[in-house]
């Protein structure tokens, strides 16, 4: 299937945000409020009205219409926290026992040779039914594709996971072995792709539980078939598939987590399973927030081996939002621990920019 992109953003005049404060979105460890029997899905969610700058406000142009394309083509959009906000713990999803399941009533589609779930479907689903993160029915009551604290994106697949994906393939990048985290995955396409170059784990890690359970699951499953190990497409998924149709040894390389940054790292750090620091970490439109910066660049540094490398995709600023890849560099550049190398740059309509990261100190 073939997307289109048009993705032309013109700058906002009087942009109307208000500045976020220091503290307005300093993260909150949820740890202290887990729920004593066994949840761990926790968060003050602050209501959406209070939280969310319509779309409208802040995309000079949206490529078509929210509901029919799956692919994003415009920023993220903007919050306002007027109340302090506090983030999702993390938890690790369990994988399930039968397959099958995970893929019912799912529509699946093809781009670049990988499976992905329409997400028309799995939204129109999700509204009829009632979910604990109610996310669908959030976004589109606030007809918005963010919401700080709430829902950071993940439904959709954004168009820099494709300049990504692109790149790792021109840069005949090696997976052979190497452990890999799908930072912020979504839809998971570039942890998939990882996966099927025989990468020897995949950790894939968004925000909401949501988005992880019926959209990055079966998208891996989808994805978990026999055949095409170089990112090819083997056989149709299909709703019948059972275990035996699985590779158990690819799904078994794999790790699902949801939850906000610093929780996660926190959760892999210091949980009872063994983890070994990523080689590659892979991260898509994961920087609009600038609020959002310290914690990402703390979990990366926690979590990156001290030789590993980050790709990060990314547009070259979020109008509205206020982040891009200029002002991630200047705050990189500061906390020092890390340098930054542009690898590749698209340059169409809003440019679009591939930067590699690497520690500053190595072996
Ligand atoms: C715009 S979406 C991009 C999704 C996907 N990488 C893509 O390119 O299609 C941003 C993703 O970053 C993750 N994210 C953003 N802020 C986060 C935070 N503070 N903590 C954890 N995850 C966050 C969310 O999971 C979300 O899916």
């Amino acid at each position: 299937m073939a997307f289109q992109f048009n993705f032309s953003i013109e700058e906002k005049a009087g942009n109307e945000l208000e500045t976020l404060g220091d503290t307005a979105l300093q993260l909150e460890s949820a740890q202290a409020s887990l729920n004593p029997g066994g949840s761990t899905e926790k968060s003050k969610e602050i209501s959406s009205e209070e939280n969310v700058v319509h779309k409208e406000s802040l995309c000079a142009h949206e490529a078509t219409p929210k509901t029919s394309d799956p692919v994003a083509n415009c920023s993220p959009v903007q919050v306002l926290p007027k109340k302090r906000a506090s983030f999702k713990v993390a938890k690790e999803h369990n994988i399930p026992e039968d397959f099958s399941k995970v893929l019912e009533n799912k529509v699946m589609e093809a781009v670049q040779g990988l499976y992905y779930v329409n997400i028309s479907v799995v939204e129109m689903t999700l509204s009829n039914d009632s979910h604990e993160e109610d996310i669908v029915s959030k976004s589109i009551s606030s007809h918005s594709d963010l919401i700080t604290g709430i829902y950071e994106g993940g439904l959709k697949i954004w168009e820099c996971t494709f300049d990504l994906m692109d790149y790792l393939s021109e840069a005949e990048m090696q997976f052979i072995n190497k452990t890999v985290l799908d930072l912020g995955c979504g839809a998971g396409l570039l942890g998939i792709l990882a996966l099927k170059r025989k990468a020897k784990k995949v950790h894939f890690q968004d925000y909401n539980h949501t988005v992880i359970d019926e959209i990055t699951l079966p998208n891996v499953v989808a994805n978990c078939t026999d055949g095409g190990g170089d990112g090819g497409i083997s056989e149709p998924p299909s709703k019948k598939h059972k275990k035996a149709d699985f590779i158990p040894a690819l799904m078994s390389k794999c790790r699902f987590f949801s939850g906000e940054w610093a929780e996660f790292s926190q959760l892999l750090l210091s949980g009872n399973k063994p983890f070994s620091k990523y080689d590659l970490i892979l991260t898509s439109e994961t920087i609009y927030n600038p609020d959002y910066y310290s914690a990402l660049h703390d979990t990366i540094s926690k979590l990156l081996d001290k030789n590993g490398r980050v790709y990060l995709a990314s547009k070259a600023h979020y109008f509205g939002v206020g982040g891009g890849v200029h002002i991630f560099e200047k705050f990189i550049e500061e906390r020092n621990v890390f340098r930054t190398r542009t690898v590749k740059v698209i340059d169409e309509g809003l440019t679009r920019y591939i930067i590699e990261m690497a520690f500053k100190i190595s072996s």
